[in-house]
């Protein structure tokens, strides 16, 4: 999740930006028109003002970065001897502590299921994008769907992606109509495979760093968790600016399935490096709620996505999370990093900062005094 771009009001927000972006409700009949087929929102148009401003002849520094595999656990280790299982829950809890990133292939959910996810997001994303900005079908809440990015000052700022953001309570508690029963039960047999690897994952981490709970299994329900839909149009201008801008995510951790296009690149000692797709793989990241969580034992990594100049791509994350209410308490060696906070809270200053300040500030902000 949820990372600034959670708290992103589309529309509305790229109309206050501080650049003269555009508005899909105030262009010409003509633009209109064309944009009621097309399934890409407006970038050009939004970002028409810094896209003239910048200099066109950049050297493309975003894609030249070497690629690398994640460490790759298979999770069928946990269920062989005694042996195999403590060797694997080490490699999960050193990957995350050194990564933040892994990747797990025998994972348990079923290939049919995920196929099945990927082909309904495609229909419904590749839909006209003033169809998916008016989207009304399966009750979702309103902001579920976003572009672009919400208040871009550089072109480093700019991401060109689009997204459903799915706040789970919405689907999972309520009726659909006839004309979504495929999407959405495509939708609930992801997230329950996806839900039980984010918690068994979670568990052995909490156990690793000694900390028993029942946090994950009894407050992390499918209903407090979100599933964002990630479409990445090709790029005409991708030596210039993101797929999808770096950020942390606000969850617990992250479950991610991406296609083959690649374009995900992460911090690692500083550096930017590529992750290589495996199609077998999902890929898991620690987001801010366990590196506070785990008093910095667990890091919650930067990463982005890089623009592709002629490949369409998708991505679909699932981003563990408790309710709002739930509270974060730092635990673990040494004394606590961070001050307790809520759930909601932090989403709370998150929403504050990228009003006024442009962005997610995250972390830091729960710093306490003698940190
Ligand atoms: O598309 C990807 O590979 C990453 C998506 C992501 O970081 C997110 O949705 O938070
Ligand atoms: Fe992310």
């Amino acid at each position: 999740m949820e990372n600034h771009i959670l708290v992103q009001e589309p529309q509305t927000r790229l109309l206050k930006a501080t650049v003269p972006v555009c508005n899909s409700d105030c262009f010409p009949n003509q633009a209109d028109m064309r944009m009621s087929e097309s399934a890409d929102p407006p970038f050009e148009i939004a970002y028409k003002h810094l896209l003239e401003k910048a200099p066109k002849n950049v050297e493309n520094s975003l894609s030249a970065v070497e690629e690398c595999e994640l460490p790759l656990i298979d999770m069928q280790q946990l269920a062989l001897g005694e042996a195999e299982r403590q060797e694997c829950r080490k490699l999960i809890a050193r990957a995350s502590q050194e990564w933040g990133f892994f990747q797990v292939i025998n994972h348990g959910a079923s290939r049919g299921g995920l196929e099945n996810m990927r082909s309904e997001q495609m229909k419904l994303m590749r839909k006209p994008f003033q169809e998916k900005k008016a989207y009304k079908d399966l009750n979702l809440s309103d902001g579920t769907y976003r572009w672009g990015a919400p208040l871009p000052t550089s072109l480093k700022q700019l991401s060109w992606s689009e997204a459903f953001h799915v706040r789970l309570s919405d689907i999972l508690d309520s009726r659909c109509s006839h004309n979504t029963i495929r999407l959405r039960s495509s939708m609930e047999e992801f997230v329950f495979a996806i839900c039980e690897v984010a918690k068994e994952l979670a568990e052995i981490l909490a156990e690793e760093m000694g900390r028993e709970t029942d946090l994950f299994r009894e407050e992390c329900l499918p209903e407090s968790c979100y599933l964002r839909l990630n479409r990445y149009p090709p790029c005409p201008n991708y030596s210039r600016m993101m797929g999808l801008m770096p950020h942390t995510d606000t969850s617990f951790l992250t479950v991610l399935h991406q296609d083959n296009v690649g374009g995900l690149q992460l911090v690692k000692d500083g550096k930017w490096i590529a992750v290589k797709p495996n199609p077998d793989a999902l890929i898991i990241n620690i987001g801010d709620l366990f590196q506070a969580w785990s008093n910095n034992l667990y890091k919650s990594v930067e990463h982005r996505v890089v623009a592709n100049p002629v490949k369409e791509r998708f991505s679909t994350a699932y981003f563990l999370c408790p309710p709002t209410g739930t509270v974060i308490e730092s635990g673990g060696v040494g004394g606590a990093v961070y001050r307790t906070f809520s759930f909601g809270e932090y989403k709370k200053q998150i929403e504050l900062d990228v009003k006024n300040v442009g962005q997610k500030v995250g972390l830091p902000r729960f710093l306490l005094p003698t940190h």
